[in-house]
């Protein structure tokens, strides 16, 4: 009972309004109501929030909390039947495209629908032709087709140039060839084609009279959609359990080896490049890099979902923090709650800031992946090589974030952060790949690397760059700007800040670029210096959200108390980065050691400000308990109870005397007792 008392005092200190900051995360009043709608409708519906296994007692139920509990079989079948239970749920209530997202996303468990309407779908859109979208798009909206995207292969991930897949063009059937030469031309791990997608967007190399072309798309059917099995000439199952109880392994990844299968011309995405009839091979007017549009599309929707999962973990430790107690106890009193050690702060708060900080600038994102997008249409393709650099490195910074962050949240809880019931394991477990997946993050930094390289290369020729690289126009002057912070307080200044971030992104770029100059074979410099071409890469993203947090406090943001809140937190994000990366700001000589010590000084009182204030800025991500699956980020805090009755509640303790007891262990006993009595 106690621990509930302790969360009802943390809200009442709040100083702000909370149903106010909960639109604010939401990104507007609408999505705030389907969001919260949708996660109650989850929650409340044990058809989509229980797991129910057929067992020899006959069907049970499990909680999410147990899930990691239960083998994979069943938990994959259990995952088959909330899928079609919820496109059900999807087509009777005529819910909306955004609605449909966020059942999926409430649902919280990876399934081959999220490959079919979050990968196979947009790739048709980006790179189909206004016929192939009228003919396969309705197919794949009424799931009548099921699809994943199947590009990489057991030997190449990251080099799409490398695949070796081929479709090879024959003119006499007006047919391509679809063949895996090698083992290493096996698919391996697109999701939702182990076990169910009757279709795959396949990348494979273009092949026209003897010539290739390099990487193209094509849509091939790889099932029957009579009785589901595979077709002739194609290999296909599931690649086999991953990281992780539970966790990702509701999903079928899956690996496909074809063996000179046929697939009609028309079934070639044309957006890019064409073969006629007679087999000549067309180039579009569009650029290639339109081939990778929805891999783009993918990694700008990942930002938003990082800043959701960092925001979990954030809320469990947050809660958690504010419960449990250690040390300090006068007199009998109560100990201290954990939230009040500074340390625990200068770990948690920082990690409460990123949360906010992934979600505006995953809104920007959207919003800018959304310009661009209506830029290609119109055959203006100025903003793709900005916007690739952008949705890469941005992918890359707040996915490596977040899943150091879980991590660091797990341990925020102690001991308890260890029991799969607190939830973190399986959040970690799932989150994890997304720091592989849509790219390698190391990979898509070298990517911004050779953005920044280009910009600082072409600023001798006079080309003014714009956008998120606009900064580097001002290089005379952020090559030799000092910081003029005099003071702690000086550093709350966003002008300050920001300053300071552009300096230091210039003058890393700009180090950089003088190295590269020294070296004959510019590619052999790259590689060369290829970890310090990830630190600048780095700086220049972070930037970007600091000065996108920036941008969203220089909006209109009604609420009380609400803008204070995120001065604060919009502070803590920037002063936490430059206290990590220090070395940086110093070496680049933006700043003196003694403005970096303000900033820390800076950083502890902004700490001590939202003390007060974290609970309900977790209050205000909305999560609901069965969303979070934590017995320890409970919204009532009635932590103790819960994970004493959950700990009865594990296979093992089905019976005091655990099987194998009698092979295993009673001998061992009885003969300690034969030596006792000798
Ligand atoms: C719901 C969520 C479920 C998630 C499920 C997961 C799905 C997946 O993981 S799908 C598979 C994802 N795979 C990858 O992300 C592979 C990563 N690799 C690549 O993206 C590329 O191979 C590369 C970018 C790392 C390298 O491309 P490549 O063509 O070999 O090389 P260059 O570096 O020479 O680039 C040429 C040129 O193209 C520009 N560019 C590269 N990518 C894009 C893009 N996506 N959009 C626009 N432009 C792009 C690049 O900047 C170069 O430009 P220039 O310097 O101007 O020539
Ligand atoms: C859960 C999950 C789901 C996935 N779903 C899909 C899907 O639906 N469809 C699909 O097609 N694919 C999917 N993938 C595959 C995923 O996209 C690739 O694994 C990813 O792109 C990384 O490629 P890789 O595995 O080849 O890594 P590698 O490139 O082999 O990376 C290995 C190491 O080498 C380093 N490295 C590689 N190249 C360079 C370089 N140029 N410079 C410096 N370092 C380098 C990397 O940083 C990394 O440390 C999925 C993967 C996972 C884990």
């Amino acid at each position: 009972m106690e621990s509930i008392d302790y969360l009802a005092e943390e809200r009442k200190k709040a100083e702000f309004n909370v149903d106010e900051m909960k639109i604010v995360w939401a990104g507007s009043r609408r999505a705030f109501e389907v969001s919260d709608y949708i996660s109650k409708l989850v929650a409340d519906d044990p058809d989509l929030s229980f797991i129910f296994i057929e067992c020899h007692r006959g069907i049970q139920g499990f909680s999410k909390e147990e899930r990691t509990m239960l083998p994979r079989k069943e938990l994959f079948k259990n995952t088959l039947r909330k899928s079609a239970y919820s496109w059900k749920h999807i087509i009777d209530h005529q819910l909306s495209e955004e609605e449909a997202e966020r059942l999926r996303y409430f649902v919280d468990e990876p399934a081959f629908i999220d490959s079919h309407l979050g990968v196979f779908i947009p790739a048709i859109k980006g790179q189909g032709t206004k016929e192939q979208l009228k003919k396969w798009l309705p197919l794949a909206y009424k799931m009548q087709i099921i699809g994943c995207y199947a590009q990489t292969e057991l030997g190449h991930g990251s080099n799409v140039q490398g695949l070796e897949t081929t479709a090879t063009f024959d003119p006499r059937t007006d047919e391509f060839v679809i063949h895996s030469p090698t083992l290493t031309s096996s698919k391996w791990w697109p999701g939702g084609l182990g076990k169910v997608s009757t279709h795959a967007i396949v990348y494979a190399r273009l092949i026209t009279d003897g010539k290739d072309h390099g990487i193209n798309g094509f849509i091939v059917q790889l099932r029957s959609l009579e009785d589901h099995k595979p077709l002739p000439g194609i290999t296909v199952g599931d690649i086999g359990t991953k990281f992780g109880n539970g966790a990702y392994n509701t999903m079928d990844n899956g690996v496909l080896r074809f063996d000179h299968v046929r697939i009609p011309r028309d079934q070639m995405l044309m957006r890019v490049a064409q073969v006629t009839k007679d087999g000549k091979y067309v180039q579009s007017d569009v650029p290639r890099q339109l081939l990778y549009e929805s891999m783009v599309y993918t990694r700008q929707a990942l930002v938003t979902y990082a800043s959701g999962a960092l925001s979990r973990a954030v809320c469990i430790a947050t809660r958690y923090s504010a419960v449990r107690r250690q040390f300090g106890s006068q007199n009998g009193g109560q100990e201290i709650q954990v939230i009040d050690y500074k340390t625990q702060q200068s770990r948690l708060f920082p990690l409460l800031a990123s949360a906010y900080a992934f979600r505006f600038v995953g809104e920007w994102l959207k919003w800018f992946y959304t310009d661009v997008t209506q830029r290609l249409q119109a055959n203006d393709f100025s903003t793709l090589p900005e916007l690739h650099a952008t949705t890469a490195g941005i992918k890359s910074l707040t996915t490596t974030a977040t899943a150091d962050g879980i991590e660091e949240c797990r341990k925020l809880c102690g001991g308890h952060g260890y029991l799969c019931s607190s939830g973190l394991p399986e959040l970690y477990a799932v989150y994890v790949p997304a720091c592989t997946f849509e790219g390698d993050n190391v990979v898509l930094l070298l990517q911004v690397a050779r953005f920044l390289m280009k910009t600082v290369s072409q600023l001798s020729s006079g080309k003014k760059p714009t956008g998120t690289i606009a900064y580097m126009g001002k290089i005379e002057h952020l090559m030799q700007c000092r910081s003029d912070v005099e003071q702690a307080k000086d550093w709350l200044k966003p002008s300050a800040i920001l300053e300071a971030f552009e300096a230091r992104a210039t003058r890393m770029s700009v180090a950089c670029a003088q190295s590269l100059s020294k070296f004959d074979n510019p590619e052999e410099g790259f590689q060369e210096l290829a970890p310090d071409l990830v630190e600048a890469a780095l700086a220049h993203c972070q930037l970007i959200v600091v000065s996108k947090f920036i941008e969203k406090l220089q909006q209109d943001i009604p609420g009380e108390g609400i803008k204070q809140q995120l001065e604060v937190l919009c502070c803590i994000y920037a002063l936490f980065l430059l206290h990590k990366h220090h070395g940086d700001f110093l070496v680049t000589g933006y700043i003196t050691s003694k403005q970096g010590l303000f900033a820390n000084e800076q950083l502890r009182a902004l700490y001590t400000q939202v003390r007060p204030n974290a609970v309900s800025l977790a209050d205000a991500f909305n999560h609901t308990d069965h969303f979070l699956g934590s017995i320890l980020g409970r919204y009532d805090g009635n932590v103790y109870p819960k994970l004493y009755e959950a700990a009865w509640k594990d296979p093992l303790n089905e019976s005091d005397v655990p099987d194998g007891f009698d092979e295993y262990i009673r001998p061992l006993l009885k003969q300690q007792l034969q030596t006792a009595r000798l």
